[in-house]
């Protein structure tokens, strides 16, 4: 071994100092793969960890755009081409105020193991801009998109670099990209996904994160001769992940007891129904609206600045974004009887906290496995595209059940500690995640 954990991790640091959550996403996947690669010679070799951590490209540009009133911001956007070894650059674009290198490492790096994961052919990638999308008109929605592409559309294209959506990033918003990136290429192709089902899209990529996600709960429970029926699911969130995770667990019988945005918590006991979950899709995705709205109908609690964790549940699935739960939320969840967490969002667990309910020896899976079925649809999409096919429902709910049961047991079959029944699934997503593109890597030399 060249350098110790401890000296990869300092490196890391020392050259980007001020990328906090890009060093927090490296340790917690080195700190598990580490005594793996140290019992595999061929993993130490041709400076494969100091490429692993090192992104292949970063693209950084100014977007300048003019809102309704004649003003012209300028925002600055990015694309983190992170590793394509095993695939084009894949993955979300973010508009977010919160949006810098830091966050776009993390995500980028995060997305090369999870969609190592999903069996399909995917490098990893991430993009997007400290664009705030809350409160702007649809005209300025339009006009900052198509800004963003004329710069980055010479860098995308089918077989080198396919964005889709992330946190502000939706239908609405790929639909007025995938037009500028037309226009600019002159040309049709596969080059975006969750893109609308007029123009090439893919039935059930809008739901597939969110319905992977409980797909991916039910086989955690079945370790545990446990059904998904009758538990009660505390939820943060209520963008893309967190609306479709809610719709097939209420479809399934479970009891959502919460929703959430920035502004603060909802708190159903006895569950939510799917009239107030039509109400959710209408407010949040047609009328932008806030969740106090969701309460505010329905007679319900709505407790401001608050989080879901303080409620009680079975099962805990955060889907807003990285951070979101800490060491002391993970204490309240464990001291209310919570057995089972399972991220919806990226990194939405602090290192503390994920350490907390892994000494608990509760089911936790981490995003990279538990979230995939997104990016593993938009797989399945660029597949269609392809092939200028289009899959009815059945089939990609099928292929995505089978992807996710997949994922699942590659998760058991590297993270079963030898003796007992506990699973470590983060150490089993990481080194599954890890040893296919290492391989590509090491195949394809010091590049
Ligand atoms: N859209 C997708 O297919 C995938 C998304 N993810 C991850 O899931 C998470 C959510 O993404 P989407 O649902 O797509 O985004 P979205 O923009 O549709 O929804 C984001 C949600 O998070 C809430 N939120 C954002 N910041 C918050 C904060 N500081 N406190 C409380 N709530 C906050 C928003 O109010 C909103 O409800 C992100 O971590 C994203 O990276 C992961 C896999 C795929
Ligand atoms: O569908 C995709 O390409 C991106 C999904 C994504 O951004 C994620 O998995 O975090």
């Amino acid at each position: 071994m060249q350098m110790s954990l401890e000296q990869t991790l300092d490196s890391v640091r020392e050259k980007d100092p001020h990328q906090p959550e890009f060093h927090q996403a490296v340790e917690e996947v080195l700190s598990t793969l580490w005594p793996f690669i140290e019992k595999c010679k061929d993993y130490q070799k041709q400076g494969l960890i100091e490429r692993f951590v090192e992104p292949e490209r970063i693209i950084q540009f100014r977007v300048p755009w003019v809102d309704d009133a004649g003003k012209v911001h300028v925002n600055r956007g990015y694309r983190v081409q992170m590793n394509s070894a095993i695939g084009p650059y894949k993955g979300g674009l973010r508009f977010h105020p919160s949006v810098n290198l830091s966050v776009l490492k993390f995500l980028a790096f995060e997305q090369v193991l999870k969609n190592s994961l999903t069996t399909l052919p995917l490098g990893g990638g991430k993009g997007g801009a400290d664009f705030d999308p809350k409160g702007k008109s649809d005209n300025e929605v339009m006009r900052f998109c198509q800004a963003f592409m004329t710069e980055l559309y010479r860098h995308i294209g089918p077989e080198t670099d396919v964005p889709a959506g992330d946190i502000g990033v939706g239908g609405r918003e790929v639909g007025y990209m995938y037009g500028m990136y037309r226009k600019l290429r002159n040309e049709v192709t596969g080059t975006f996904t969750g893109k609308g089902l007029s123009y090439g899209g893919s039935i059930l990529r809008p739901e597939a994160t969110g319905y992977g996600l409980i797909y991916f709960v039910e086989a955690m429970l079945k370790t545990k001769n446990k059904e998904i029926a009758g538990q009660k699911l505390a939820i943060s969130g209520s963008g893309n992940v967190a609306q479709f995770t809610a719709h097939k667990a209420i479809e399934l019988d479970a009891l959502v007891v919460t929703m959430s945005d920035s502004d603060g918590v909802v708190h159903n006991p006895d569950g939510f129904t799917m009239e107030q979950w039509q109400y959710l899709m209408e407010l949040k995705n047609e009328r932008r609206g806030r969740i106090s709205e969701l309460a505010k109908k329905f007679n319900l609690k709505f407790e401001e600045g608050a989080k879901p964790w303080q409620y009680r549940c079975d099962i805990a699935l955060p889907c807003a974004t990285q951070n979101e739960l800490d060491v002391d939320d993970a204490k309240t969840l464990l001291d209310n009887g919570c057995f089972c967490i399972s991220e919806g969002a990226n990194m939405p667990l602090t290192l503390e906290a994920i350490h907390t309910v892994q000494e608990a020896r509760i089911l936790y899976a981490p995003g990279k496995a538990s979230n995939a079925g997104g990016v593993a649809v938009s797989g399945l999409e660029m597949a269609q595209n392809s092939m200028r096919q289009h899959w009815s429902e059945a089939e990609v709910d099928n292929r995505l059940h089978t992807i996710m049961s997949c994922i699942h047991k590659a998760c058991v079959s590297y993270g079963k500690e030898d003796e007992g029944e506990y699973t470590d699934y983060v150490t089993g997503a990481n080194i599954a995640g890890f040893v296919k593109v290492a391989d590509a890597m090491l195949a394809q030399g010091v590049v």
